[in-house]
């Protein structure tokens, strides 16, 4: 029997996924453009995504009719046309657990980042001055609101716990059964905002929470808080973020995801001392992608032979 095609969109080498798909499967590699993409994706059985080109009817529709997976190495899936691959009965499978450490690690990072104000420390240092007067934000006692008790949600609850935090509140769709033993209090997302002294984002980008931090929002939140976003950029109104944090309505921002990315070099949240900015890195670790590479694979093995995706969405 011919063995399957698999697509893989290589990005940031998924080595670990190629590794394994080979030994069963005929790799069809091709670099992260739409062009390169939709040249040799016709006729495959599978689409590993490992790029940020968006995977919509065109390129599902140009795979063919034997196409039977698709499974992307990301915990996000707003680049993909789920709804279509749903309509058409293909397995799709993303990669949810994997990185639920390294992006909780992430989240914790910025969040002492931008209340201890590292970024004008760092800056003052370069600058051959010295300001120990750098007053910051107590995390001890604080109240720390949650936006998305999902995997992520709950990992970095579990760490932020370790700082002796006064409360943690969350907002979602409905209340989580595992709140309890974090200690998390469900609250509306307005309740969130008012009360929190730093709120992680940390939910997946959808019609709901497109731009759910927009300039009323910011109005809302207190002077003294900050706003973290582990999520995906596009869950704040960027415009709105620079102008909160030029007239001081927050604290500070720390964002490992904005719009566009890459951001221009000229962007106004590089030059703001209150804002601390990561390319992107919430699962950049050597073991967490290897992982992730791994399962994503083993998503496309799976539903290759009939079998139910580890990690199915
Ligand atoms: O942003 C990263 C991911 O969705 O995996």
């Amino acid at each position: 029997m011919a063995r399957p095609k698999v697509l893989v969109s290589l990005n940031e080498g998924p080595e670990a996924a190629i590794r394994l798909l080979s030994k069963e499967c005929d790799i069809i590699a091709a670099p992260p453009s739409r062009e390169a993409i939709l040249e040799r994706v016709p006729g495959v059985d599978a689409i590993y995504w490992c790029c940020k080109v968006k995977l919509d009817a065109e390129i599902i529709k140009a795979a063919g009719p034997g196409l039977r997976a698709v499974s992307t190495m990301s915990a996000g899936y707003d680049h993909i046309d789920v709804r279509l691959l749903k309509e058409m009965g293909i397995p799709f499978g993303n990669t949810a657990s994997q990185l639920t450490d390294a992006v909780a690690d992430t989240a914790v990072s910025l969040v002492l980042a931008v209340t201890r104000r590292l970024k004008e420390g760092h800056r003052t240092v370069e600058r051959g001055q010295w300001d120990a007067g750098l007053l910051g934000i107590d995390i001890a006692g604080s109240t720390v609101g949650i936006v998305g008790l999902g995997g992520i949600g709950q990992t970095f609850a579990k760490r932020i716990k370790a700082f002796n935090v006064g409360r943690i509140l969350y907002t979602g769709h409905s209340p989580k059964p595992e709140a309890a033993a974090l200690g998390a209090e469900f609250v509306p997302f307005d309740k969130l905002v008012e009360q929190s002294d730093v709120i992680v984002v940390a939910c997946p980008l959808n019609a709901e929470t497109r731009g759910m931090f927009n300039a009323e929002v910011f109005k809302k939140m207190k002077p003294t808080s900050v706003v973290v976003n582990v999520g995906r950029g596009e869950c704040i109104d960027q415009d709105a973020l620079v102008d909160a944090l030029r007239k001081k309505e927050i604290f500070g921002a720390g964002l490992d995801v904005m719009v566009p990315e890459p951001l221009p070099k000229d962007h106004p949240l590089i030059t703001l001392d209150n804002c601390v900015l990561y390319p992107h890195i919430g699962s950049a670790t050597v073991g967490t992608r290897a992982a992730m590479a791994a399962g994503a694979a083993e998503n496309i093995l799976c539903a290759l032979k009939g079998q139910p995706m580890p990690s199915p969405v």
